[in-house]
């Protein structure tokens, strides 16, 4: 039953959060991500956003997290959260983007116009959960999210600072108590406790070592990391951590998993110490990748797909050994992942694998089709869904199975337990990585030598209009503009095993354009001339892209 007046609504916009920008904003890949001073009022409609779908979801909880993830410190967003710790259902995405854009003077008209489009019964409870990053700007933006949440009469609950995938998880289980309990304590209990239960069963072995560097992008993973490490005696895991946010040190600036992984350079503020393991998490806890650095100072990088090549074969061992074939695993990537990753999966793993677009709810929905689906996006986010089939086969082998199999269906039930299936947690997928590599006694150099990675390159372009580039096949191939697709296969047929693709970014006003080759100087040449392409054909702006300069 809808309101007769939402006159709250609009004062509230008015008097405290009012729009002050035309610029429009769309809810993208991650929900809304700009500048944070032209946030408050997307924030605050936000707040009214959550309050309509927890409605319509019977009084489920909804969550809305402040955060922008690994971009740098000016910038802000806020996304919301489904009933069941997933990401906002895409056909809501509409709705976030008109009630984010819509003047003041017409806020109450269509806040009322979209409570009855989605059939909203006003008289229900509605709750809220709310998170925020370390950005000094997140307490403002929270404010006014549940301002917008009050608003409405919804009720609020606010956890301060938290890492993403920590809200997810508060909101799965405050709607499901069989997942676990809504806290930060409940967090460390259920992921820690797996881990430590895990590690009794796995003693250290072979070329595994527990101690760990770990970068923590001077962001709200790394304090964290500070409550967890506090857990682990040196022989469970042994953590020193860099990059915490202390004065000076800017979030996501020279350091942390996108630097890491873009930049194919190490973050600043470690000590440089030859093949030490180092995990660098991004700036809101939800990417996780690894890297070394050999006795002549060069990087290697273990990302999101060496991650998930990882999980999914000890899963695999785990599954032999549970005598079962009940179970069938999957891996889902995205066309950013390394060419050599996709082939050690089908060739070796003898996995299937498949490919979305990029954005975690892309690869989510397509884990589910999967009795176990490990996803990753090559640049760390990821985690492993396990159906219920799954659990309930697994758990029955842990209770009635012979010695063995039983054996490892307990572990398996441990590692089940330690993954945060809500969405990608650098916190705990670092815990997951940490106990294949001590199951197999391998250390990170051996992990890399598992398969060799194409040399890759990530650019980015400046047009006039992104939306000017549309895609299709998973984005690897453009539809428009007329000519595009052609020229960048001219462009990849000169380079053996080369691959290419442009497609725009879902949360920054670019085109990202993604090349890879059999040298690093064939696939930045690559991506140079895909950069050049679509500048030229697109309607590039600024200066056009140059090539290598041993190119020129
Ligand atoms: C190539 C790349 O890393 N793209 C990222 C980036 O999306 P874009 O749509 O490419 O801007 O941010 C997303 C949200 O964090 C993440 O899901 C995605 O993988
Ligand atoms: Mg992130």
């Amino acid at each position: 039953m809808p309101p007769s007046s939402l006159r709250v609504v609009y004062a509230f916009a008015r008097e405290m959060h009012p729009k002050t920008t035309d610029v429009f904003i769309q809810y993208g890949t991650a929900g809304f991500r700009t500048k944070a001073i032209l946030l408050e009022h997307v924030v605050y409609r936000m707040g009214l956003l959550a309050v309509i779908r927890s409605r319509v979801k019977n009084g489920r909880t909804i969550g809305m997290m402040i955060t922008a993830s690994h971009n740098l410190e000016p910038d802000n967003g806020v996304k919301l959260v489904d009933p069941d710790g997933e990401m906002l259902e895409e056909e809501w995405e509409a709705h976030a983007t008109k009630l984010a854009n819509v003047s003041d003077n017409d806020l109450e008209a269509t806040t009322m116009e979209i409570i009855q489009e989605v059939k909203a019964d006003m008289t229900l409870k509605a709750s809220v959960f709310i998170g925020m990053d370390t950005r000094y700007t997140s307490p403002r933006l929270a404010a006014a999210a549940a301002n917008g949440v009050i608003a409405l009469k919804g009720t609020p609950k606010e956890f301060g600072i938290v890492t993403t995938p920590m809200l997810h998880f508060f909101v799965k289980c405050r709607n499901d108590n069989s997942y676990g309990t809504p806290t930060e304590e409940g967090y460390y209990e259920k992921i820690i406790g797996a881990y430590k239960n895990m590690r009794k069963s796995l003693p250290t072995k072979g070329d595994y070592s527990p101690c760990l560097y770990v970068d923590g992008a001077n962001g709200v993973g790394g304090k964290k990391l500070k409550n967890v490490k506090k857990n682990f005696d040196e022989e469970e895991l042994e953590l020193h951590l860099f990059n915490l946010g202390g004065s000076g040190e800017k979030l996501n600036l020279g350091c942390g998993a996108d630097h890491v992984k873009v930049t194919q350079t190490p973050a600043k503020g470690i000590p440089s110490t030859p093949y030490q393991r180092i995990a660098s998490l991004d700036g809101d806890g939800d990417r996780l990748v690894y890297y070394y650095t050999d006795d002549k100072d060069k990087m290697h990088l273990l990302d999101g797909d060496r991650i998930a090549t990882l999980l999914a074969s000890y899963i695999t061992e785990l599954l032999q050994r549970c005598e079962t074939t009940e179970v069938q695993l999957g891996i889902v990537q995205t066309a950013y992942a390394n060419g050599a990753s996709t082939k050690y999966i089908t060739d070796t793993l003898k996995i299937p694998v498949q490919c979305v677009k990029t954005g975690v709810k892309h690869l989510h929905s397509a884990a589910h089709k999967y009795d176990i689906g490990v996803y990753f996006e090559a640049n760390g986010h990821g985690t492993v869904l396990y159906s219920s089939k799954a659990k309930n086969v697994i758990s029955r082998i842990a209770r009635e199975g012979d010695p063995e199999p039983r054996e490892a269906a307990k572990l398996l039930s441990q590692f089940i337990e330690m993954t945060n299936e809500t969405v990608g947690d650098a916190i705990s997928d670092l815990l997951l990585v940490e106990t294949v590599l001590c199951a197999r006694g391998i250390s990170a150099l051996q992990w890399m030598q598992l398969y060799t990675d194409l040399p890759c390159r990530q650019l980015k372009v400046t047009v006039a209009d992104r939306n000017a580039i549309q895609t299709t096949d998973a984005e690897r191939q453009c539809t428009s503009p007329e000519g595009l697709q052609q020229r960048i296969n001219e462009l990849v047929a000169k380079y053996p095993s080369g691959r290419a693709f442009a497609r725009p970014s879902g949360t920054e006003d670019i085109v990202r354009v993604y090349a890879e080759a059999e040298s690093q100087l064939e696939a930045d040449t690559l991506a140079a001339e895909v950069c050049q392409a679509v500048f030229d054909l697109a309607g590039g702006v600024g200066a056009r892209p140059e090539l290598p300069a041993t190119q020129e």
